[in-house]
């Protein structure tokens, strides 16, 4: 594109807010007596598969965590990643904007992503939220996602999606083509500086 700054999407759930960790945590308190899925067991991106497939009731008790108040309010900043995206909103010839998708069942989620980002980035960072059930649809250079297959009704989307690693895909190997990013720790600098122009 004939665009000079650089634009990097950037997801929330898994990515910057502990989804994971704080699903496991309240299923595990509000279900104490029912069969769990350890972090380390995690396979495939849809939690409520997978503990359908453990029991099939299950699904439905694992979807009454996340469409329960104060969920995603909650939920706990990945390790480095409030730090890293503020720094990069700082850089020049970058612009930076946090890309998620709300569930369908609205009643806390769109509220609660945005009320998390003013907590942790303040009120201003309110600007640079996109909410989308289509990230296909939004124009980017990157797109930093824990999420394997991000498909839309686009099919050739302007972002190359950089796979950020979480408990769901770690073990994915050839089937994942995508570029990594290990962590917050991992060197994601290196990774804008490779898409600028
Ligand atoms: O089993 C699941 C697991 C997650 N979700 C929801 O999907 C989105 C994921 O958003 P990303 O922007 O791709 O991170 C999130 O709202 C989860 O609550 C789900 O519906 N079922
Ligand atoms: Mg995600």
């Amino acid at each position: 594109s004939a665009r000079s700054r650089l634009r990097v999407l950037v997801d929330m759930d898994g990515v910057l807010a502990d989804f994971e960790g704080g699903f496991l945590k309240k299923y595990r308190a509000r279900y104490p007596d029912e069969p769990y899925i350890s972090l380390e067991e995690r396979r495939g991106f849809w939690v409520s598969s997978q503990y359908g497939q453990l029991r099939s009731d299950l699904s439905d008790k694992a979807i009454s965590i996340w469409e329960s108040k104060d969920f995603f309010l909650e939920l706990e900043p990945l390790p480095g990643g409030v730090e890293a995206v503020k720094e990069m909103a700082k850089m020049d010839n970058t612009d930076v904007f946090i890309c998620t998708s709300p569930i369908k069942s609205y009643n806390h989620c769109p509220y609660e992503k945005y009320a998390w980002v003013e907590r942790h980035f303040g009120h201003d960072f309110l600007d640079q939220v996109i909410l989308t059930r289509d990230k296909t649809l939004v124009c980017g250079d990157i797109l930093i996602d824990d999420k394997p297959d991000i498909l839309g009704v686009e099919s050739s989307p302007s972002w190359e999606h950089i796979l950020f690693t979480a408990c769901h895909n770690q073990h994915l190997g050839e089937s994942c083509p995508q570029r990594r990013l290990l962590s917050w720790e991992d060197d994601w600098r290196a990774i804008l500086d490779s898409k600028r122009k």
